[in-house]
């Protein structure tokens, strides 16, 4: 792995002026109110357990939870299979979720869905460990043709963005950017 050292703020400063910007701010913000509407109808009345997924699901969890004005348990778990790097492994728990999920309501939260590889593990796991409904949240779905199943979607989708390497609003680049304020796409990626 690189040392953060190796990128120059030059060169990341670079990169960002040079990418392509997807979406910007107010339609992510427009996004995210859609979303948190959904999830306000589906659970108010469900008393959830939401887990954001670090890192990338730090920002979406932060401007969601402030729209869900309902009882609900905020808690995290982190898992990676991309660690600084632009294709994807094999998932590793960094920190497993340390909560009793038996008979709840879980909702994950994440800021992509790209290949599914991660949500379906995350979600697997709290289904064996007692949720009796696991709900995903993304605030990008790639569209490619290479999820983990045909058709796979998350329950709450923000935004649909073409097959490019994406960073911003929680997606890092090399570890960087993940404040960057919209959907953008590195150059040539
Ligand atoms: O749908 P998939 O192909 O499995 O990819 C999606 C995952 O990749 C990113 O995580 P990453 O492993 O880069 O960790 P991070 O959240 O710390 O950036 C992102 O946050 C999702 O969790
Ligand atoms: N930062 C970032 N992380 C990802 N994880 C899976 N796809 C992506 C992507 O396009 N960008």
């Amino acid at each position: 792995m690189q040392s953060p050292h190796e990128h120059t703020r030059e060169d990341l400063q670079k990169v960002f002026d040079e990418a392509d910007c997807l979406c910007d701010e107010a339609q992510v913000q427009e996004a995210i109110d859609r979303m948190a509407a959904a999830l306000r109808t589906d659970l108010a009345d469900q008393n959830p357990l939401l887990f954001c997924v670090m890192n990338g699901g730090l920002i979406l969890t932060g401007q969601l939870l402030p729209r869900l004005p309902f009882p609900l348990q905020a808690e995290y778990l982190h898992a990676t299979r991309y660690r600084q790097e632009t294709t994807g492994g094999i998932l590793e728990w960094k920190l497993r979720p340390d909560v009793d999920m038996q008979n709840r309501t879980v909702v994950i939260v994440d800021d992509i869905l790209d290949e599914g590889t991660t949500l379906n593990a995350i979600a697997d796991y709290c289904r064996a460990h007692g949720a009796v409904d696991v709900r995903t949240a993304v605030l990008i779905d790639k569209q490619h043709d290479r999820k983990a199943r045909p058709g796979l979607k998350a329950d709450y989708t923000g935004l649909e963005v073409e097959d490019r390497f994406l960073f911003g609003y929680g997606m890092d680049y090399k570890g960087y950017w993940r404040n960057a304020p919209g959907i953008y796409a590195v150059k040539g990626l």
